[in-house]
């Protein structure tokens, strides 16, 4: 093309300049025109081109979230990657999203983004996979596998034989020594969600005893870099899952630190999936060579690559047709992947805030321990039975309080697929919501005194509030599927740890320190684990 190039030869750099600049003075234009003529304009931060509003973000994204719920009100918008997110913070505007029918149109949670897609997180597993069908098979066997009795008899199995292991770690490191109870939950959390969704163990919790104390346990050290490899994957999985949502993907794909970032999420995501698929390959062979007539255990790995097998554990079966066939080493991974990603911050976070706030309001304390003591007496080890649990009605209106107060989970996003009202506009299809939990579940429209830590609210068979003032667990068709096994893990350990030990907080000034995307962190919290007198 010789008069393409004597055309580029002759230009001058005041002629790119100029061309550049009006590129860039149109697109401007054009963006602003956009913004200003936008359906249902709502008040919130005037975005900038390509960054929207993530510069106006400073410092925790949680707190300013919780700025621009203050200043703007219980409806307001912000701009992120090129996507308006409108922000809902009152009950009644988000009953139509957790409508449980099929027929909504409030299924998906993110719009398509091309590199997520390439992270395998759409079409596989159940947390961010768009794909209806595939969502249903996944989510249909994750259900069966979590909800059966002997699962939830081995979460109790498996809960004590860990809180065993940490107890011995803290008598080791001595009751006056303060130690991170947020790490602990973490470590405990970790090694409890791998051993029931894998079966295999991985070794946090020793491995966390090791880099923290001068005594070591008499483990062999080589699982330890494992799990501290597999650990730190999983975490990244989520962080980078958040980078690439939030930051714009010609920024990831040509400025060279954001390029960097994105290449270790690729590189992070080779490394889980080969580690989760080396686990499926030697647990497919285990079950091959077990003989007829002895019995599977009831992991729900195991549960996954049985399922619709002469093998399955599981004795009920789907009547759909499509239903009946056995998942794929690909939808094993994915569903594994989500279970782990989706069970450990959430329950360890939980445990962390419960620990702080019970700290800080003795009053409650001393409820939650004349609960314990009605239901064990003095008896400070014996194994927590599921009839125990069921009688912890105290117990679990803490949890469900002081989740309302400092959720794990501050807010759950849905992606329309068609035109629909929500808080009394008309939005079109491919709006983004989110349902900001933290500030509905202390919205004062909805809570008398919502700053004011009160079980009680829970425990009132003729408390009046709105149905959706408090989702700890989400609704809809996307409801939180493990939150049986949530629960049952909180209450255990709540029980275990507080039957027989005082928690101490080292400051009590100290604020809770949190860090949030859209689970909310506890980054550390400083206590002593004291042995207690129990007698009332
Ligand atoms: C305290 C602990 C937990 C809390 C507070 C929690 C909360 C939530 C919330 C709010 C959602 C979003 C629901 C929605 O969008 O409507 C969710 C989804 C989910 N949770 Fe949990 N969760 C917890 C523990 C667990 C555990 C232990 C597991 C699994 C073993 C789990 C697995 C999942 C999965 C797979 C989803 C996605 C469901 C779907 O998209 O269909 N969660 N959870």
């Amino acid at each position: 093309m010789p008069f393409l190039t004597t055309f580029f030869e002759s230009l001058k750099i005041t002629d790119v300049f100029i061309v550049l600049s009006t590129i860039i003075f149109f697109y401007i234009v054009h963006f602003y025109y956009n913004y200003f003529t936008r359906v249902n304009p709502l008040p919130g931060p005037i975005p900038l081109p390509i960054f929207g509003n993530a510069l106006n973000k400073s410092g925790d994204v949680g707190q300013w979230f919780q700025k621009l719920h203050k200043k703007y009100g219980d409806i307001f918008e912000i701009t992120i990657l090129g996507t308006r997110r409108i922000f809902l913070c009152r009950g009644e505007y988000i009953e139509k999203m957790l409508d449980p029918s099929t027929n909504t149109i409030y299924f998906q949670r993110f719009p398509y983004i091309k590199d997520l897609d390439d992270l395998k997180v759409f079409g596989t597993g159940i947390l961010a996979n768009l794909n209806y069908n595939s969502w249903r098979y996944n989510r249909t066997f994750f259900s069966q596998a979590i909800l059966t009795p002997s699962f939830t008899n081995e979460t109790l199995n498996k809960g004590h034989q860990l809180f065993y292991e940490m107890e011995n770690y803290w008598k080791e490191i001595g009751p006056d020594t303060p130690i991170d109870y947020s790490a602990w939950m973490h470590r405990f959390t970790n090694d409890m969600i791998v051993v029931l969704t894998t079966g295999e163990r991985i070794y946090s919790l020793p491995s966390y005893f090791n880099t923290i104390s001068e005594k070591k346990t008499d483990i062999p050290s080589a699982p330890f870099e494992d799990s501290e490899e597999f650990i730190k994957s999983i975490r990244m999985f989520m962080l980078g899952n958040a980078f690439i949502i939030l930051t714009p993907a010609i920024i990831r794909h040509y400025l060279p630190y954001f390029r960097q970032r994105q290449d270790e999420v690729f590189k992070n995501r080779d490394y889980l999936f080969n580690k989760l698929d080396q686990i499926i390959k030697t647990r497919r062979k285990e079950i091959e060579e077990t003989p007829l007539d002895v019995p599977l255990s009831h992991d729900m790995l195991t549960s996954f690559i049985t399922a619709n097998t002469p093998r399955d554990i599981n004795k009920t079966r789907k009547a759909e047709k499509e239903f009946l066939r056995p998942m794929t080493d690909e939808e094993i991974r994915g569903n594994m992947r989500d279970a782990i990603v989706a069970g450990t911050e959430t329950t360890a976070n939980t445990l962390s805030f419960i620990a702080y706030y019970l700290g800080h309001n003795p009053e409650i304390k001393e409820k939650l321990l004349q609960e314990l003591y009605r239901v064990f007496g003095d008896d400070m080890t014996r194994p927590v039975t599921h009839e125990d649990l069921d009688k912890l009605e105290y117990t679990e209106a803490v949890i469900y309080e002081i989740s309302r107060l400092s959720p794990a989970v501050i807010m759950m996003v849905r992606n329309s697929s068609g035109p629909g009202e929500v808080a009394g506009y008309n939005w079109p299809a491919g709006t983004t919501f989110h349902i900001y939990l933290e500030a509905i579940n202390k919205n004062k429209a909805h809570w008398e005194d919502p700053e004011k830590a009160d079980p009680e609210r829970f425990l009132k068979k003729d408390e009046k509030r709105h149905k959706n003032a408090f989702n700890m667990w989400g609704g809809g068709m996307r409801i939180c599927p493990g939150r049986k096994l949530a629960m049952i893990e909180l209450k255990l350990l709540i029980a275990l740890v507080y039957r027989k030990y005082d928690v101490e907080l080292v400051d009590m000034n100290a604020p809770l320190k949190t860090r949030s995307t859209i689970i909310n962190y506890c980054q550390e919290l400083m206590v002593k684990i004291k042995p207690r007198n129990l007698s009332k």
